[in-house]
């Protein structure tokens, strides 16, 4: 069987440290830092973390809750959904997941959009 993304790039240690930064990089935005005033950011890293091992072919021990269900009260714009997007990549790149790779968990979270956005 082929290795997964997840494996590739060194598991829960790398995927860890790309979540705590992206999140920083979140965080650092005047944009989107308002979306995270009231959440516990431990717990949203642990949770990304393991969605992100999960949809990468690792371990599946996401106990979160549906995309939809989280994000269905934050009434997340396009153009903020593709700021989190590009962080995300920047994130990936910094960490040194290649190119292609990089492009392949980009049109994954490309693909949960309409879970997450909902207005334009
Ligand atoms: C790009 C794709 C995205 C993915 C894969 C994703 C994934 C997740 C996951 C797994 C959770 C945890 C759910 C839980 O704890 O039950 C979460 C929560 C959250 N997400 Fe996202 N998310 C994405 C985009 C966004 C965007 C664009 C924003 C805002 C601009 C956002 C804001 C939040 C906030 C504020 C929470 C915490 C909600 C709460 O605790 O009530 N997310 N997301």
């Amino acid at each position: 069987m082929a290795e997964s993304l997840f494996d590739k790039y060194g598991g829960f240690d790398t995927f860890t440290l790309v979540v705590s930064r992206f999140y920083q990089k979140v965080l650092d935005s005047d944009e989107l830092e308002h979306y995270f005033r009231n959440v516990n950011m431990d717990n949203l890293m642990a949770h990304q973390t393991n969605f992100i091992a999960k949809a990468l072919g690792g371990p599946d021990a996401y106990e979160g809750r549906d995309l939809r269900q989280a994000h269905i009260n934050l009434d997340i714009t396009l153009p903020h959904f593709l700021e989190v997007a590009e962080l995300l990549q920047e994130s990936l790149e910094e960490a040194g997941v290649e190119g292609d790779d990089v492009e392949s968990i980009i049109q994954i979270v490309g693909s949960l959009q309409d879970q997450i956005v909902m207005q334009t």
